[in-house]
């Protein structure tokens, strides 16, 4: 698996001393979906703004495709055209007069012509849902409407990595299960795929990796079960262990599942862990 983009020893202070990333190293491998879950100020959305160049560090380096990002302007235009970020609130994002304009700012800023700008526009309005929309003003949609337009303008750049900050955040349950399913089909067409949250159950919904956050650190990285299973290792991070996970773990102790069983991830992962359940020898005794 190749490294796409890497840290090594990062730290960032804000002015007036507040340390928001120490020590941090981290590799994001091409075409996986790595989580950073963590609660409320623990230096996700500062990580993820290193990522794409917005904060340089202050300690440390920052590495695309093994070589340390140039701040330059040339730099950073490399950089954001293999990187985009997806800001939290969706309104610090959008600007222009109408959801067609602001999703072709990306491309014709990269220097693209009207047509080959315009044939991007279409794909990322296709698959985000957007067709019908083009000519509203952002301000006049609905959250989720905003959010899938903010989502849209950083695909119309062809991103090779996506970074996306506390991407369900102000979704309804609706909107949130599409939203999933929307990542899924781009983490299928290969797209690295980089989250921030504190909801345990989303990252075992989408992620393959997590980096757990904890004030300003990543005090644990691995593949999601691992992380996730990993009681004392969430609390230490102040959140709660994921339920879910917990039973499919001491179904397996108490040999009620394979202990091989997939963790599942979704509602038809979990039905069809439990439909292939042999009778246990309680069940067939009665
Ligand atoms: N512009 C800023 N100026 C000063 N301190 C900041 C600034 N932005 C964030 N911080 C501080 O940096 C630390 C990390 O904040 P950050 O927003 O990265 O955390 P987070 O994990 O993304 O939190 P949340 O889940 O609440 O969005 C916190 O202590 C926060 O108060």
């Amino acid at each position: 698996m190749n490294t796409i983009l890497s840290v090594q020893q990062l730290g960032y202070t804000f002015p007036g001393h507040v340390i928001a990333l120490s020590g941090i190293n981290l590799s994001i491998q091409q075409g996986r979906c790595l989580a950073l879950l963590g609660p409320n100020g623990s230096g996700k959305s500062t990580f993820l703004q290193h990522l794409n160049g917005s904060l340089q560090p202050n300690q440390g380096s920052v590495f695309l495709e093994q070589e340390a990002v140039s701040y330059s302007r040339q730099g950073l235009n490399r950089l954001r055209s293999k990187v985009g970020l997806v800001l939290q609130d969706a309104d610090d994002q959008l600007f222009a007069a109408s959801v067609f304009e602001d999703i072709s700012f990306g491309p014709l800023n990269q220097g693209l012509a009207a047509d080959a700008a315009r044939q991007r526009v279409e794909q990322a309005m296709q698959a985000m849902g957007l067709v019908g929309l083009e000519n509203r003003p952002p301000h006049m949609l609905s959250g989720g409407q905003k959010k899938r337009v903010a989502i849209a303008g950083a695909l119309a750049m062809a991103p090779e990595v996506l970074l996306l900050d506390e991407p369900t955040a102000g979704l309804d349950h609706e909107g949130i299960a599409q939203l999933i399913a929307i990542l899924h089909s781009l983490m299928q067409q290969g797209i690295t795929i980089v989250f921030s949250t504190h909801d345990v159950d989303l990252a075992c919904r989408l992620a393959d990796d997590i980096a757990l956050f904890a004030a300003g650190r990543v005090i644990g990285f691995g593949e999601r079960s691992q992380i996730l299973l990993d009681r004392e290792m969430l609390l230490a991070a102040k959140l709660s262990p994921s339920l879910l996970l917990q039973m499919v773990a001491l179904a397996q102790d108490k040999g009620l599942l394979a202990a091989d069983a997939t963790m599942p991830r979704t509602d038809h992962d979990i039905m069809a862990l439990f439909s292939h359940q042999q009778p246990t020898a309680c069940q067939t005794a009665g």
